[in-house]
């Protein structure tokens, strides 16, 4: 039968109508590898990263996440994951975005068990991550290349299963671009294009990077609103910086809800890493100048640490913390439903 998935969301279970999607998270990992980020461990814990995940290094690798190699790599912890989701459909989520892109060692069929499992809606992710996880040959293949596999996962199945993916990305781009990057943000454009998929962007760690890559994919003729620009609270720090990315007309994302430590391996002692207050003050000011209809938010749970099952703050964060916490700060239940139900729904819709 013709993939015919236009006007509805693709998840791994299945296209759904749009207005089945619910609450949604609108970047998570459930199953993925990233180990390519370790990072060097402080000089007072020289050997962290051999530890194991207990109460008494909880201290520790809360302010070194990555520096742990146990923590990085999500592979194996699929029955938390399933428990982690079962509790977040019980406090009234229904879908999660899983952007584990290839490069971080995505496994849809996995997907496919904790989605049939915990009863949550899992849409799942094809395209490339950041340049230093591309396959050995990606100097050699072609764009068209590219995006006959991205078509292939959205039409047919990933990974050699029938699972289909409902979006593509994280598409991985570093600071600067790299050629390869370009390519890859080209054949995302095509493949955008080809079959209606919205898309999801890593950007680079500098200020000037979401708005370079818009504009390579506007050039590729590519849906700048169906595409979400992730880890702005990483990448932004003024609100004159969001205001005027949010003029382009994606949708902005704030997506490192629950990690609440200054520091990380990749800020620059000017670009301190914000907490969930910060995170909302801003998101607050950008409603207020009216792109209510922009904005979306997620952890971006891609280590162990943060799961509850390591006494973390799970995936039901921010429908028990942060919301409450949006309405005492004087956000409105209508625009925290646009964050959380509509602007996922539209996002995700296959044009
Ligand atoms: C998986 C995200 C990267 C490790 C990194 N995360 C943070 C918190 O900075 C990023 O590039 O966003």
């Amino acid at each position: 039968m013709a993939h015919t998935v236009k006007g509805r969301i693709q998840t791994v279970l299945g296209p759904i109508e749009p207005q089945k999607l619910g609450m949604t998270l609108t970047h998570e990992h459930l199953v993925a590898d990233f180990s390519i980020f370790q990072a060097p461990p402080p000089k007072h814990a020289p050997h962290m990263g051999t530890l194991s995940l207990t109460m008494e290094n909880l201290g520790l690798i809360r302010q070194y996440p990555y520096s742990l190699s146990a923590n990085i790599n999500l592979h194996g912890e699929e029955e938390h994951m399933g428990e982690e989701l079962k509790f977040y459909k019980k406090n009234g989520g229904c879908s999660i975005v899983e952007c584990t892109s290839l490069g971080l060692k995505r496994d849809v069929g996995k997907l496919r068990k904790i989605s049939m499992e915990s009863g949550v809606n899992i849409i799942c992710g094809t395209s490339y991550y950041i340049d230093s996880t591309h396959p050995s040959d990606m100097d050699t293949l072609t764009q068209e290349q590219l995006v006959s596999t991205m078509v292939h996962d959205i039409t047919e199945g990933a990974d050699g299963t029938n699972v289909r993916c409902g979006v593509i990305g994280e598409v991985g781009c570093s600071w600067p671009l790299t050629d390869n990057e370009r390519k890859v943000l080209k054949a995302s454009a095509a493949a955008q294009i080809a079959t209606g998929c919205p898309v999801i962007i890593h950007p680079g760690r500098h200020t000037d990077a979401p708005t370079e890559i818009i504009r390579v994919l506007q050039e590729a003729g590519g849906d700048v609103r169906a595409t979400v620009m992730s880890h702005l609270d990483r990448t932004f720090f003024s609100a004159e910086e969001f205001l005027e990315f949010a003029q382009l007309g994606c949708f902005l994302e704030w997506d490192f809800f629950g990690l609440e430590v200054s520091g990380s391996p990749w800020q620059s002692v000017k670009t301190d890493m914000p907490n969930d207050a910060a995170r909302i003050n801003m998101i607050l000011h950008v409603l207020q100048e009216g792109h209510a209809d922009q904005v979306v938010i997620s952890h971006d749970m891609d280590t162990k640490h943060r799961l509850m099952h390591y006494g973390g703050h799970g995936f039901s964060h921010i429908l028990l913390n942060v919301v409450p916490m949006m309405l005492r700060k004087g956000i409105s239940q209508d625009d925290i439903n646009k964050i959380l139900i509509d602007n996922p729904r539209k996002w995700l819709t296959f044009n």
